[in-house]
Parts: structure tokens; C-alpha cells; sequence
């Protein structure tokens, strides 16, 4: 069924830390309002104060980093909380250029299976925003403009692909990358803890250091660090615990450092062992 083009309404709702994401939500916005949709952008902070913006949306783009192969925990939840009832969908990651893992699999399945039909996914390389990738400056300067182009060009097709009333098995964005096809089957939080236990490192906070500015508190993605009154104490829960280290990218005072488990080395090892095939890196996107 050909859909009206007049007057339909599309959201994207996003996560994003170090902008990455950002960047590719406000290229596809850019292409969605230029093709006439009535359109809002928003982060995943701010959505569940503004549910006027994507339970009636026509078309719905999630985004979001990919945290250990899959998408962030919250982001799940999120995906969970929603009704589909035969709506479009599309999902778009960016990953540090090692893998986009079963990111986009995992979203557009939760999405399908709340009643979405699914438009498409793309997956964008950004820098890598680990804090050992960060200083080791991974993947620098990505997303580039020709990931940006890219970006835009999904957007198009996944808009004709509404248009003309087509959708796709989420199975079609699933990754070939051989570590994650022979783990499709295991649970997701048993495969990133596996991953998670050789690289995750300790968040280590010097009192001596901090400066009360509460900069740490006010970037937390889901509000998990306190400040009591024996102020600077931390309590912190993170993203289903999963820790983004949004906390030490921010701090000012440098009172909260990174403490890396492996050396630099034996990271770069593991990161090649688990990444994407040329092949898989050259596949950017899949429209219905
Ligand atoms: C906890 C955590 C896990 C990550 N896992 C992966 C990964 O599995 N593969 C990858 O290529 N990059 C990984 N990254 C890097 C981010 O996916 C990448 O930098 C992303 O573009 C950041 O997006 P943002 O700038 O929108 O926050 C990870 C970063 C963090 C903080």
C-alpha cells in the first residue's frame, strides 16, 4: 500500500555521549523534514517527558552507541515500553570501528516484536569513545562526511521504502561477524559480561581531586550517581550496570580516572579479534 506523503510524522529519539550519534540523528532529521515529514528530534533523556513526539509517529528512528556489540541496556528498556501496532521503524548505531555486533539485530527484533514493521538499520564508524580507545584515538575524526553522505542516503531509501509500504525481517540486519553468529543464541548479558570481564575497567575517584562541581552528576545518562549530604560520595548503579564512563570523560579536575585491566597491547589484540570483516564494515546499511 502507497503511503500519503502529506503531513506524516516521524521521530527520532537517540543516545548519544560524545555526539556521535548525534551527529548521524540530526543528518537523517535533516533529510525526514526536508522530504516534508512533520518532525522532532530528541534525546532518550528527555523522551518519556515528551511521549506526544513518538507514540503517533509514522515513522520512528532509534539510535544509539554500541556498547559491547549490543545496544545499551536502557536503550532495550526503552524499545520495550513502546507500541508498534503496525507503525515503521528504522534503527541506526555507531560504533567505535570494531563492531556494530548484533546491535542493530537486537533493536529492530525488540521493535518488530512490539508491533513495528521495519524500515531498515544502518550502522555509522565513529571515534572510539572507550576511555582506552580514547586515548589511544581510535578511529578519530569519524564520523566523516562521507559517513555523514552515507547517513543522509539511508535516510532516503528508508523514507521510499515507507512510501511504497515495504519492511523487512530484523534477521536481515543481523551481523555475519563470527563471534557473534555462534552466540545468537546465548543470552545477551551472558555474551557482553564475557566480553566486559576482559576489558571493563575500574572508575576510581580521588576526593583530593574533585572540585564540587557536580559535572559528573548532571552527565549521567540515567541519573545513577548521588550526592549526599557527606558530599563527594558517589553511589552509582549506571546502565543496568554497564558502565559508560560518561562521568570520567567529563570531570574537569581529572578526580575520576580510569583505571585500564589490560595493557594497551593486549587491548588492541582483543579488539581485532572481535572485529568486523572487511566485508561486514563495507555493508553500511540495509533498507527494505
Ligand atoms: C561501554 C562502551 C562499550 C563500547 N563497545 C563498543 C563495541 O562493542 N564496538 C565498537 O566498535 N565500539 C564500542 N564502543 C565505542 C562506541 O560505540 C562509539 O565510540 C560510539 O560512536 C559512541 O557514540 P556517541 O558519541 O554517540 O556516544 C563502546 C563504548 C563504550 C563507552
Amino acid at each position: 500500500m502507497k503511503k500519503d506523503k502529506i503531513m506524516a510524522k516521524s521521530c527520532i529519539v537517540y543516545f548519544s555521549q560524545t555526539g556521535n550519534t548525534e551527529k548521524v540523528a540530526y543528518t537523517i532529521a535533516g533529510r525526514l523534514q526536508g522530504e516534508g515529514f512533520e518532525h522532532v528530534t530528541l534525546q532518550l533523556e528527555d523522551a518519556h517527558d515528551f511521549p506526544e513526539a513518538y507514540v503517533d509517529a509514522d515513522i520512528l528512528g532509534i539510535g544509539f552507541p554500541t556498547f559491547f556489540g549490543y545496544p545499551p541496556p536502557h536503550v532495550m528498556k526503552f524499545i520495550e515500553s513502546l507500541e508498534g501496532n503496525g507503525r515503521h521503524a528504522f534503527v541506526f548505531t555507531t560504533y567505535g570501528g570494531c563492531t556494530a555486533g548484533d546491535s542493530l539485530y537486537d533493536a529492530a527484533r525488540a521493535l518488530h516484536e512490539r508491533g513495528f514493521a521495519i524500515l531498515g538499520g544502518l550502522k555509522v564508524e565513529g571515534f572510539d569513545n572507550y576511555p582506552q580507545s580514547i586515548w589511544l584515538k581510535i578511529n578519530e575524526g569519524r564520523p566523516n562526511e562521507l559517513d555523514l553522505a552515507r547517513s543522509e542516503e539511508f535516510a532516503a531509501l528508508a523514507i521510499k521504502a515507507y512510501r511504497e509500504g515495504r519492511s523487512l525481517s530484523p534477521e536481515a540486519l543481523a551481523t555475519s561477524n563470527l563471534f557473534f553468529v555462534k552466540k545468537r543464541d546465548k543470552s545477551r548479558k551472558e555474551t557482553m559480561a564475557a566480553m566486559r570481564k576482559k576489558i571493563e575497567g575500574k572508575v576510581v575517584f580521588n576526593k583530593e581531586m574533585c572540585l564540587f562541581c557536580e559535572t559528573c552528576k548532571k552527565s549521567c545518562p540515567t541519573k545513577s550517581i548521588t550526592t549526599g549530604e557527606a558530599f563527594p560520595e558517589f553511589s552509582w548503579k549506571c546502565i543496568d550496570g554497564v558502565r559508560c564512563f560518561q562521568c570520567v570523560r567529563v570531570c574537569p579536575g581529572k578526580a575520576l580516572l580510569y583505571e585500564q585491566p589490560i595493557s594497551d597491547k593486549e587491548y588492541k589484540r582483543f579488539l581485532k579479534g572481535i572485529a568486523d570483516s572487511p566485508e561486514e564494515k563495507a555493508r553500511p546499511y540495509v533498507v527494505a
